[in-house]
């Protein structure tokens, strides 16, 4: 590798050593995760050679049917982790209660939540898909009493996250990383099999003329929601004075990484179909890793009314509504939203 590339390894040592963000156990953990990643995009890559492709003909926890890689993605970050990443314990979208690690001395005081494979209605058909994680430390109310872990270790909000990162399996394959010290883009390289830091810093714009819904849902929207993307339809003739251009690849982590490369706006909004749900994400292992790092890199994530990172969990498998991309458009929703309350619309909703 040439000097002047910068690996993963190396980026984790300097976030450890010099921006004293990250311990030493933390840096191992993540590497750990990343090389499971290389492990998935391996397996994603092979399509209909390897026999990837296709329902698995089981169902997950929340009854949806689980693809081949969603099930091959979960047990490669499971097997990886197991042994190898300083946790505590793991939960996954493919899991219906938390996987605790095997006793073992000193134990982890990591806990690793992952969304093993995001997109799962786009893996069939060749288009990018990902990997969602998100760390939290295990919080003791007394250090010298180590209880056995559980899934009330797990529900904290999201603004208490560690570390938070996606990777996306498409034209490249792309790890996206937060640990609080700003952005970082390390593109594979798969001749070398070595992430490379290809972005630091990475900044959202804050205004933007695209916006990602599922439109064929318009119908099922509530006011504010359907108050915005008129507005945005009505192009250089309506409230905005400008046109929109639309965007929605239905893999979280394609529509993220566009917003995070040019800007945008995303939403997936409460709708009334199931008006009990608050929204069709998953607030822990979905919403609160890309709303850091949306924010992380100067951009927004709210429901509408919070911030996405303070809402307290209830379950590990959660839903919530999700508005996050560039800061503008993000406030501009959520006020509509506290305006159609009746609240008091703050000058910075968020
Ligand atoms: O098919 P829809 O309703 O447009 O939903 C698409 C959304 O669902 C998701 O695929 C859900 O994630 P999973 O594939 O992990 O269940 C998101 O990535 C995406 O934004
Ligand atoms: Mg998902
Ligand atoms: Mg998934």
């Amino acid at each position: 590798m040439s000097e002047s590339r910068i690996s993963l390894t190396r980026y984790l040592i300097e976030q450890q050593r010099v921006h004293g963000v990250i311990t030493p156990q933390l840096r191992l953990l993540l590497e750990v995760v990343a090389r499971a990643c290389k492990r998935i995009a391996i397996a994603v890559g092979k399509g209909a050679l390897g026999g990837v492709l296709g329902s698995a003909g089981t169902e997950n926890v929340q009854g949806e049917v689980q693809k081949k890689l969603d099930v091959i993605a979960n047990e490669v970050l499971i097997e990886a982790n197991e042994w190898g990443g300083h946790l505590a314990a793991m939960a996954s979208e493919e899991l219906d209660g938390i996987h605790p690690i095997p006793n073992r001395y000193p134990q982890g005081e990591y806990l690793l939540l992952f969304d093993p494979l995001d997109g799962s209605s786009n893996i069939d058909c060749n288009v990018s898909i990902g990997t969602i994680f998100s760390v939290l430390k295990r919080l003791h109310d007394d250090p010298a009493v180590i209880e056995p872990v559980s899934e009330a270790d797990f529900l904290q909000p999201g603004r208490q996250q560690v570390a938070a990162g996606y990777c996306i399996y498409g034209p490249q394959t792309t790890l996206v990383l937060t640990v609080g010290n700003g952005v970082a883009m390390f593109t594979l390289d798969r001749e070398q099999g070595a992430w490379v830091l290809t972005q630091d810093q990475v900044r959202i714009p804050e205004d933007t003329r695209e916006f990602a819904i599922n439109m064929s849902n318009w119908r099922h929207w509530a006011a504010p929601v359907r108050r915005y993307i008129e507005e945005c339809l009505a192009g250089a003739e309506g409230p905005r004075g400008k046109d929109f251009n639309m965007r929605w690849i239905a893999s979280m982590v394609a529509d993220v990484h566009r917003i995070l490369t040019r800007g945008g706006v995303f939403l997936y909004p409460w709708d009334k179909r199931e008006p009990n749900k608050p929204g069709k994400l998953r607030l822990m292992y979905e919403a609160n890793p890309m709303g850091w790092i949306v924010e992380q890199a100067g951009g927004a994530a709210t429901d509408g009314r919070r911030r996405i990172l303070d809402i307290e969990p209830k379950g590990l498998h959660d839903r919530v509504a999700v508005i996050l991309g560039s800061k503008n458009e993000v406030e501009r929703v959520t006020r509509y939203h506290l305006e159609a309350d009746g609240q008091p619309a703050p000058a910075t909703a968020v």
